[in-house]
């Protein structure tokens, strides 16, 4: 049985003042949370100020993003894994389609990032999913098995068992338009059985989180699904009641 987990991307978003708010109230429902893992990713300079601001200890830290170097050097404006680590981080998130599409993160330097997470025993997030585009030509499985095969062959299908899979459609993020749980779950099968080709036993294990536009009304369904293992939410985590209640949507 796998336990499910909630992950809240803030992404570029929040002031002091801002993140102050959104702690005090996660805060005071924390302990209304089920049986499910919870983590919130801040924007990098914020991890320690939201570290200090979190009175619960069943709220985790990630990061959205770190160095592919994995020691500190001369790398002006990145973050290593290490010092990830020294803020608390459990998680970071890796080949977000923002990263991808943005920041011209490749499938190879995303998988060094895993590697290097991995090492560090940070846990990786790996975002992978289709553009509309992409979905529409018939090339979404290729799409997500390319990605998915870039992490294999520098990590190996064992190595899944510390890996986090998020499934984001590109068009589902930010766009309020859902993945009906149909949708999404055939794509969840999709990835677990690939795994499963591999190592049953490792696919069976890994947790596979839905990304896209999820919100208190939609969560439960979404989550219900049977290999849909939580989520990697953006907009709705910056509400703290929306962000509650889609955790307790999971547990
Ligand atoms: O990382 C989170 C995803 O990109 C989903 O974002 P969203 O919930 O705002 O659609």
């Amino acid at each position: 049985m796998r336990k499910p987990f909630v992950a809240g991307n803030w992404k570029m978003h929040g002031s002091k003042a801002s993140i102050l708010s959104l702690v005090t109230g996660l805060n005071a429902k924390a302990d209304q949370l089920g049986d499910v893992d919870v983590a919130v990713c801040p924007p990098a300079i914020y991890i320690d100020y939201t570290k200090r601001a979190l009175s619960n200890d069943v709220i985790a830290l990630g990061a959205q993003n770190m160095a592919v170097e994995p020691v500190q050097g001369a790398y002006t404006g990145e973050n290593s894994v290490e010092m990830l680590k020294d803020c608390a981080c459990d998680y970071v998130i890796l080949g977000h389609s923002e990263r991808r599409a943005i920041y011209g993160e490749t499938d190879a330097e995303i998988a060094q990032k895993v590697k290097v997470a991995l090492s560090a025993k940070v846990t990786p997030i790996l975002c992978v999913g289709e553009t509309l585009q992409e979905r529409e030509s018939g090339v979404m499985e290729s799409v997500i098995a390319g990605q998915l095969d870039a992490v294999l062959d520098v990590v190996g299908i064992e190595a899944f068992t510390d890996i986090v899979i998020a499934y984001e459609p590109v068009w589902a993020i930010g766009t309020g338009v859902t993945a009906s749980p149909a949708q999404a779950q055939e794509v969840h099968a999709f990835i677990r059985g690939k795994l499963a080709a591999l190592n049953s036993a490792v696919a069976d294990k890994v947790i596979i989180q839905y990304g896209g536009s999820v919100k208190p009304d939609n969560a439960k369904e979404l989550f219900g699904q049977a290999d849909i293992d939580g989520g990697l939410i953006g907009g709705a985590s910056l509400n703290a009641d929306d962000f509650i209640a889609i955790c307790k949507a999971a547990g």
